[in-house]
């Protein structure tokens, strides 16, 4: 011990002070100020450095105890069996070390009982005879909070636990559990908090705890909060071998337990399991923060024992954080291709699961008030896997009085045109000046040059806004009109030497085989709300041009399978627009095709006929079977109506066939489907089904 340098000693006891400081805010406040990670770094440091000076490690070490402590605010109790933690490992190289150690020391290979690592708060609860009789936060491990009220109010834990033949009640048990609550909940209670002027929590973590250690257990009762077990103490009058068939009795006798438990033999079973959940972490009901990996065997735990803060018999695979805290910088809006403006914060960088966070989208005004975030905060923020990040909440407790209210624009910020909701209870508000707001344009020049529209490689951002900024042009419409000549007005395409650079080249010839996409894809690149890929095609195949499109009402545009009528009045809406118009015309003038290529040598006989397939064909895709009616000039609509000419009937077919009975169109099965393509109308109505209503009538 005397070989603990002084400073080395005074760093360590400081430490200490710090880490047990967050304790107190984590476990009693409710309330940390910062991230898990932070914290978990902070903890390393401490075990780094009591390997290094093993004469720091004294029982009162936080490396040595259960994390948490007990608040003056509950009655305590002291649990009968002790409530532990658990080790961690962070990788495979950690994982495979602690089977091995298991295995060595149990003299052989086990079964490994692998859960979920549920992130909430633990809870012991002792029934007696049944009942419940006390609840109990893990505190110390040895002495908890009295929360049997606030428990009592949970939907899911029992008053009285049911016994079956197999599972008798027994004479006492304590069970413990982990309390959660689910993100969308967190988020739900946070939104109603700042309404009612209280202050929102952090994280769903927090909340969970927060809301069962309430001294009034009718706040508790108010809080979504679920339970999950996942661990026995003492128990009286019930030996089970296996901790996997404890989980049994639990649910036998009326307990929530996990539906993901699953048991292995073999460490690479194990660690595929891991795997699995690491890569589905959101596919669970509550937030996982790792996977337990468990020795099965009750028997065998007890040859493991404990240390005196965790089993030996159980470990923590820990998954990267994805929470991290950082400050709000500020609050900013962004105006989108639609004219939306959208609020976003603005971040110190943070690094979170794998990737550095600075921007985070926070969608409307009333969504930053829903999160109760002032500029200046800190806040927690949340990049679930690929899923963009999030904010989560603020953490009220390190407020300065500096931190001000985010104040949504009443002008655009690049026109200065005043915003408007486009509708009267929208809670998005937009810049109206769809048509030469640089915003709108830039979005709108980038997306028809995107993949899914005309495919214009060199249009990208950068170019889009030197286009815009030279003035060459004024809206989409003069894309594609552009030539040398103007090419060479914008810096971006010219050389140091005053030449055309081989880019401006390249988008002109991109520009040519542009003019030359399909009909879709022009649809796509004209920014009409609502319309994406699909109901561009199925406008397409329907229509067969834009002119069509345009003089089409709105009921045959909603008509169309895969339209419907939001869709429909979108279109309709668009082409109202004067200056919308004229841009398929300058596009139309500049050589865009803008109809679909037809192939004549197929005579068509459906001119003007109504036809519907529904169910599956042998012989047809849906979409080959729609494409064989349009290229004959039928019209492939997507419901039956008294207009419909016939209605073809593949397996499985679903309420089209029984409207078309009832309103007594014709039927055809694929058969007298072929029929109808290659001999017309007269002869398919001759092979038409006969209606049931007809059999039944004679
Ligand atoms: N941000 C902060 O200021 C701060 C402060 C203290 C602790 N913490 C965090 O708390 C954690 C460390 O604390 P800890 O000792 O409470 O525990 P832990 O989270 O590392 O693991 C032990 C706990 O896991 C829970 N658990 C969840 N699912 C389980 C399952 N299926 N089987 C068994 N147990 C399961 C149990 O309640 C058990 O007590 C770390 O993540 C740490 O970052 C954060
Ligand atoms: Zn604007």
């Amino acid at each position: 011990m005397s070989d603990v340098p002084a400073e080395v000693r005074e760093r360590h006891g400081a430490l200490a002070e710090e880490i047990r400081g967050h304790q107190f805010r984590y476990y009693v406040l409710d309330a940390p100020t910062i991230s898990d990670g932070q914290f978990d770094e902070l903890m390393h440091r401490l075990e780094r450095l009591e390997a290094e000076y093993p004469g720091l490690v004294t029982p009162d070490s936080p490396t040595q105890n259960v994390g948490g402590t007990f608040s003056t605010e509950f009655a305590a109790h002291d649990h009968l069996e002790r409530m532990l933690s658990l080790d961690n490992v962070f990788d495979t190289e950690e994982m495979l070390a602690w089977i091995d150690r298991v295995e060595r020391e149990v003299g052989g290979s086990t079964q490994y009982l692998c859960e979920l690592k549920i992130d909430g708060l633990a809870v012991n609860l002792l029934y007696e005879r049944g009942r419940l009789t006390r609840a109990l936060t893990r505190g110390d491990g040895r002495t908890g909070e009295d929360v049997t009220l606030n428990v009592r109010t949970l939907e899911q834990v029992p008053d009285t636990l049911t016994g079956t033949d197999e599972y008798p009640v027994p004479e006492l048990i304590e069970v413990r559990g982990e309390v959660f609550f689910r993100v969308e909940d967190f988020l739900d209670l946070n939104a109603k908090l700042v309404e009612a002027g209280k202050s929102p929590f952090a994280n769903p973590r927090n909340t969970a705890a927060g809301s069962l250690r309430q001294k009034d257990p009718r706040v508790t009762r108010s809080r979504r909060l679920r339970m999950i077990c996942h661990g026995l103490g003492r128990r009286d009058g019930f030996e089970p071998e296996r901790q996997s068939q404890s989980y049994e009795a639990l649910a036998a006798w009326g307990l929530p337990v996990s539906a993901h438990t699953k048991v292995f033999d073999t460490a690479k079973e194990v660690l595929a399991h891991i795997g699995y959940w690491g890569e589905h972490r959101h596919d669970a009901e509550h937030e996982i923060d790792g996977v337990v990996i468990k020795v099965d065997q009750v028997a065998l735990q007890r040859r493991l024992g404990t240390t005196s803060r965790a089993p030996r018999w159980a470990v923590a695979y820990k998954y990267p954080p994805e929470e991290a805290n950082t400050k709000l910088l500020d609050i900013q809006v962004n105006v989108g291709r639609t004219g939306r403006v959208t609020p976003f914060a603005v971040m110190e960088p943070v690094k979170v699961a794998g990737s550095t966070v600075a921007m985070a989208t926070l969608h409307n005004a009333e969504e930053v008030k829903r999160k109760g975030v002032l500029i200046g905060d800190r806040v927690v923020i949340r990049k679930a896997g690929d899923v963009i990040p999030e904010v989560l909440g603020p953490v009220v407790e390190v407020r300065t009085g500096e931190e001000r209210e985010f104040v949504m624009p009443t002008r655009c910020p690049e026109c200065g045109t005043p915003l408007a909701a486009q509708k009267e209870g929208d809670v998005d508000i937009r810049c109206p000046n769809a048509r030469s707001c640089p915003a709108q344009l830039r979005e709108r020049l980038f997306h028809l040059a995107g993949r899914g529209a005309f495919d214009i490689e060199v249009l990208g951002y950068e170019a889009a806004s030197a286009l815009l900024e030279s003035g060459v042009v004024a809206d989409e419409g003069d894309i594609f009109a552009l030539d040398e000549e103007k090419l060479r007005q914008v810096e971006l395409f010219r050389t140091k030497s005053g030449e055309l650079s081989a880019n401006a080249g390249k988008l002109l010839a991109n520009l040519e085989t542009a003019k030359d996409r399909p009909l879709w894809k022009v649809l796509v690149a004209l920014s009409i709300r609502h319309v994406g890929p699909t109901a561009a095609q199925a406008l397409a195949r329907e229509f067969g041009s834009l002119e069509a499109i345009e003089a089409a009402d709105e009921t045959a545009l909603a008509d169309v399978d895969g339209v419907g009528p939001t869709i429909a009045a979108a279109v309709r809406e668009w082409f109202t627009v004067d200056w919308h118009r004229e841009v398929v015309a300058k596009w139309r003038r500049a050589g865009v095709r803008m109809a679909e290529e037809r192939d004549e040598s197929i005579p068509r006989i459906l001119e003007g006929l109504s036809i519907v397939v529904t169910g599956s064909l042998t012989g047809f895709s849906r979409d080959e079977a729609k494409e064989a009616i349009m290229a004959r000039g039928g019209k492939a609509a997507g419901s039956v109506s008294k207009k419909t000419a016939f209605v073809v009937v593949g397996d499985a077919p679903g309420s089209k066939y029984d409207k078309a009975v009832q309103l007594k169109v014709p039927v055809l099965d694929e058969n007298g489907f072929r029929v109808l393509l290659e001999k017309g109308p007269e002869a398919a109505a001759e092979v038409a089904l006969p209606a049931e209503g007809e059999q039944t009538g004679e």
